[in-house]
């Protein structure tokens, strides 16, 4: 649960709110399926049953452990990981084709996401016709009930799809057995309001199937597509750690929860002080690095170098819109070109090092002339050595 005296985002969401219903969101996390789709990305079964210890110790309820017709390697994985009781729900990748689901029954896996595309763009590059791509869905979704294992059907570029085809297929497919609905906007073409348009109309005739949200980032919008797919009722959000994807990724599930949870005071059950380490670690194993901005994770989300924000540094919700608690990361100040008379008196106390009151003028300068020959931050041996000299 969220201190909410550690959320500094004023009252103006609660206000435009109101009248939203309230609810809950669980993620799906397909780090290691459509995560691993990310170029050059080959995680190993052991990296694959670390991260999925990662994301388990977020929070998410499920964890989708792989595609297990891809490789040998991948049903090593996803069997370690169904042994390792966890405490999320594990669940295998398919196509509509029988030998995928035989894949996933042969592991034992209790759950399965069974996709199959349905926009003509995809059925025309595949050389499926509607007909055919039904007969399949039918029958594999059959073919996974029949063998007890509990399936989501999840129609690949579905945002693109014909709506009356789309709603015959969704249909076709919980005749078939399916117990759940997975919205797929494969190319993020789907802005937020037809997210919610798209999810709110699914609702209406699905009842009480729980319904899914797969997005992706290529508009910047995985996020906001990710809320207003919960906001218009989705029960599920497909997402990965950091957004890892193709493409511009898939939407970021920790970026998700703590908008979720600090913005629209929507309970994730995402551990949001674990996030941070998650992050690091699964960049090192994949061997990538993500921008210094990053909301979240990236490195400079606490650390300033601005002068005018130093002055305010004692304050934490004057300059931040939520406790670096939130996070168990900690604040900081940086000095450089943009450092004013306070950045030097707090990076001073931080490091140990006397200043008296009247030269901090001096040391700013020299701060940051250096930092302007050197084009980038001051390191705390330069500054120790600045104070010196000016001692
Ligand atoms: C297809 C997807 O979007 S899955 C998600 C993407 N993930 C990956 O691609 C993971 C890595 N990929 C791989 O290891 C391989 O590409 C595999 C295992 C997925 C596919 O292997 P391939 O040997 O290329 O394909 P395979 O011969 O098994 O299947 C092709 C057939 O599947 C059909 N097919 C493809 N996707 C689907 C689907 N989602 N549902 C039903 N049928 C499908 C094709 O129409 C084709 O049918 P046809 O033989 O009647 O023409
Ligand atoms: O086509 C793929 O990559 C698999 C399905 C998927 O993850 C998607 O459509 O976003």
């Amino acid at each position: 649960m969220i201190d909410r005296s550690k959320v500094w985002t004023g009252s103006l969401n609660e206000l435009a709110l109101a009248d939203h219903p309230k609810r809950t969101a669980g993620f799906y996390d397909t780090t290691l399926r459509d995560g691993e789709q990310a170029v050059g990305v080959v995680f190993d079964p052991e990296q694959k049953l670390e991260i999925a210890k990662l994301v388990d110790g977020l929070g998410v309820g499920r964890i989708e452990a792989g595609f297990p017709r891809v490789s040998e390697d991948d049903k090593e994985a996803i069997r370690a990981i169904a042994q390792a009781g966890l405490n999320a729900e594990i669940w295998g990748f398919a196509r509509a084709m029988i030998p995928d689901v035989e894949a996933v029954a042969e592991l034992d896996l209790k759950y399965c996401v069974i996709e199959a595309p349905i926009s003509d763009q995809k059925l025309s590059a595949l050389g499926v016709s509607r007909e055919k791509v039904l007969e399949r869905i039918r029958n594999a979704v059959k073919f996974g009930t029949e063998n007890g294992i509990h399936v989501a059907y999840f129609g690949v570029d579905s945002t693109r799809a014909d709506l009356d085809f789309f709603e015959t297929v969704y249909k076709t497919a919980l005749e078939a057995g399916a117990k759940e609905l997975a919205i797929v906007d494969t190319l993020a073409i789907a802005c937020p309001e037809a997210v919610t348009y798209l999810v709110k109309r699914v609702k209406s005739w699905a009842g009480d199937v729980p319904v899914h949200f797969h997005g992706h980032n290529d508009f910047g919008l995985g996020t906001a597509c990710a809320v207003a797919a919960i906001n218009a009722g989705a029960e599920w959000i497909h997402g990965t750690i950091d957004g890892i994807g193709e493409r511009a990724g898939n939407a970021n599930i920790p970026e998700i929860a703590l908008a979720l949870e600090l913005l629209y005071g929507i309970d994730t059950g995402i551990d949001l002080t674990r996030v941070r380490v998650a992050s690091e670690r699964l960049r090192e194993i994949a061997g990538y690095e993500l921008e210094p901005w990053k909301a979240v994770v990236g490195q400079n989300l606490f650390i300033r170098e601005t002068g005018a924000v130093a002055a305010q540094f004692h304050l934490p919700h004057a300059i931040e819109p939520y406790s670096s608690e939130l996070l168990d990361t900690s604040r900081g100040i940086r000095l450089g070109k943009k450092s004013g008379a306070a950045s030097i008196t707090i990076r001073a106390n931080d490091l140990g090092l006397e200043v008296a009151e009247e030269k901090v003028p001096v040391l700013l300068e020299e701060v940051k002339k250096l930092a302007i020959a050197k084009r980038g931050l001051i390191s705390d041996d330069e500054f120790a050595e600045i104070v010196e000299r000016n001692a």
